[in-house]
């Protein structure tokens, strides 16, 4: 069986492709970024090429080079370097896969293909036994997310005896607001073998209180230090400072939320906050408004002055 190097835990940052102005990947930046990360915000587990990382509107040949520039550059400094691997096509995921093992990922992720979809566990499971089976040791972790892919399996069905389908099953990235599913999960996961990843940043604590054994999200990216300090005063059982943090991500959240949070924006905070360029979005997403990015400064700058005066 494929086991982690170390435990999968604590935050991984959902990483942004950086982009030149040409709309091409700025490979070169993943150095800094990787820097970042790990001495400004304290996180040091990413996930590549994911929803955040426009990976799905990547190129087959563009996602193996940033996936590899992510596990080059992270040597010696990321624990955990896991690579999206999921596509539409089962061929692709695979290649994928394989490729990720190739270069010495810490563990690979798939979606549930979601043009052609499969109604019932069966066929999903299938389709993920199929792409596992390429990287047969590295970890596999399912990567939930109903609102993008419209696919309603519940994760708590999906985990029901799934490391007898699956061997190298090692957890599940739960991007979705039902803690009735996510708690059936932590209920399942009783020995905790397996890493719960509460992907709804603004709401981890309530993942937290149900069990999460760790988050997977965008804004680890510019909030992973403030997130940290909530995961700090959770496991001291200060609850009140915990709320105090989350409250803090949440005023920030529901204020960008109501301007149009997505990938462009994302990557507008980004820039913003670490001074890394990350460019453009790829087509069809477009780029945030000036609006929005000083609208996002002004927000943060009062926050801070706040909240932790
Ligand atoms: C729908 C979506 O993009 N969700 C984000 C969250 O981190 C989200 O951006 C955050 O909670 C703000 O709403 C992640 O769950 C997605 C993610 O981890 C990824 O990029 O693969």
């Amino acid at each position: 069986m494929a086991l982690p190097k170390k435990k999968l835990q604590g935050l991984v940052a959902a990483t942004l492709t950086p982009m030149t102005e040409t709309g091409e990947i700025n490979f070169p930046i993943i150095s800094q970024y990787v820097d970042y990360l790990v001495n400004e915000q304290g996180v040091k587990n990413v996930f590549v090429n994911g929803s955040t990382g426009e990976g799905l509107s990547l190129s087959v040949a563009e996602r193996r080079q940033l996936a590899e520039e992510w596990v080059t550059k992270g040597k010696d400094k990321l624990d955990h370097v896991i690579i999206h691997v999921g596509a539409l096509s089962l061929k692709e995921s695979q290649s994928l896969a394989q490729h990720a093992a190739e270069i010495g990922a810490d563990g690979i992720a798939v979606i549930a293909p979601f043009f052609f979809k499969s109604m019932n566990k069966d066929g999903l499971i299938a389709f993920l036994k199929e792409v596992a089976t390429a990287a047969p040791k590295v970890p596999f972790y399912y990567y939930h997310i109903p609102a993008l892919t419209g696919i309603k399996i519940r994760a708590e069905e999906l985990l029901d005896g799934i490391q007898d389908q699956i061997p190298t099953f090692q957890g599940l990235k739960f991007s979705d607001v039902d803690l009735l599913d996510f708690g059936q999960c932590v209920d399942q996961n009783s020995h905790r073998q397996f890493a719960l990843l509460f992907g709804v940043d603004e709401q981890l604590l309530s993942g937290l209180a149900m069990g999460a054994t760790g988050a997977i999200g965008s804004t680890y990216n510019y909030l992973g230090k403030k997130t940290n300090q909530m995961l700090e005063a959770f496991e001291r059982q200060d609850l009140p400072l915990a709320l105090n943090y989350q409250f803090y991500i949440q005023r920030f959240m529901n204020y960008v939320i109501k301007l149009g949070l997505g990938v462009a924006q994302t990557k507008a905070i980004m820039t913003l906050v670490s001074g890394i360029q990350m460019g453009p979005p790829r087509l069809p997403l477009q780029r945030a408004s000036e609006e929005f990015t000083l609208g996002a400064e002004a927000k943060l700058k009062s926050l801070e002055s706040h909240c932790f005066p």
